[in-house]
């Protein structure tokens, strides 16, 4: 049934080349739904597959994921300028990556543009948040107010992408009650009484308390975690953890120049 519909999708003709762009994988409801056109006429004898039933989850690779938030702030800065459509070269090259991986990238989404025109930036941008999970509330719980977490506290970019700092937390007496960026300091005892949805975890605290710290999180309901403190987060399946070092950067930027200076003396010895 899908193949039939796939030869003979009337959508062909209608969108003017842009369903054999579409790689059209059967669906005529789909290249109308991606293009937002309307729902089109189909040709005599052939019917369009209606199915009610959600569409199976595609899989999204991860390196996919972690460029999708560049294309939002590309978008939404954008949106901000009044752009209304944007083509793939254009926005690849302000998100700093090749065109075609781009496209490879928005197909993940079902997200193909028109041939000749480009992406329309409010969709687009509207479909990448719906995929990253924005279009729920965020809020953030920073643990460990020294000087990694007083930075953060004060750092607006988590608010102008949608993360509301909630609460700043820390286990010292000395610290708790003080205010931080605008913000009173809490127990983490206090933290754990909150409710967990939508709820995101930065762990700013020494290593050895950020298992404990994580433990006690996890316990209340919170699934997303993200870890400063160089150590390895022993979670439970469902809590997704991701780590930040930047001596890790630091150290894979020393490999990477070494390498260079490594190919340069082998062409000029
Ligand atoms: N990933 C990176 O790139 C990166 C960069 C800088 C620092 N770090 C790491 O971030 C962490 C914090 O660094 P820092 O310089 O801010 O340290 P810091 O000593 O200045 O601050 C740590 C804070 O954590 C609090 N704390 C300790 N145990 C706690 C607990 N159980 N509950 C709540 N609060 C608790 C302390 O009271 C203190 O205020 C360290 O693990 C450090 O190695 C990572």
């Amino acid at each position: 049934m899908r193949g039939a519909v796939s030869t003979f999708c009337p959508l062909t003709r209608l969108c003017a080349g842009v369903h054999k762009r579409l790689q059209c994988r059967g669906s005529s409801t789909r290249c109308v739904e991606s293009f937002g056109i309307g729902p089109a006429p189909h040709a005599e004898g052939v019917r369009a597959p209606v199915s009610t039933a959600p569409a199976p989850r595609r899989e999204i690779p991860d390196a996919t994921v972690a460029r999708l938030p560049v294309y939002l702030r590309v978008l939404r800065t954008l949106l901000a300028d009044g752009v209304d459509v944007v083509s793939s070269e254009e926005l690849a090259e302000a998100a700093g990556v090749r065109s075609a991986g781009l496209r490879r990238d928005l197909s993940y989404l079902g997200s193909y543009g028109v041939r000749g025109v480009g992406y329309d930036v409010a969709r687009l941008a509207d479909e990448i948040a719906r995929e990253l999970g924005l279009t729920q509330d965020r809020f953030v719980a920073i643990v460990g107010m020294g000087n990694l977490g007083h930075a953060l506290a004060a750092y607006s970019g988590f608010a102008t992408r949608g993360f509301e700092v909630r609460w700043l937390v820390d286990n010292d007496p000395a610290i708790v009650g003080t205010q931080i960026a605008e913000r009173c300091v809490v127990a983490l005892e206090e933290l754990t009484r909150q409710d967990p949805d939508g709820l995101i975890v930065v762990i700013a605290t020494p290593p050895a308390q950020a298992q404990d710290v994580a433990d006690a999180v996890v316990a209340m309901g919170v699934r997303s975690i993200l870890n400063f403190a160089p150590c390895v987060l022993t979670v439970p399946d469902g809590v997704e953890v991701r780590k930040v070092d930047l001596a890790t950067e630091l150290q894979i930027l020393a490999f990477h120049e070494q390498r260079g200076r490594d190919d340069l003396r082998e062409v000029n010895p």
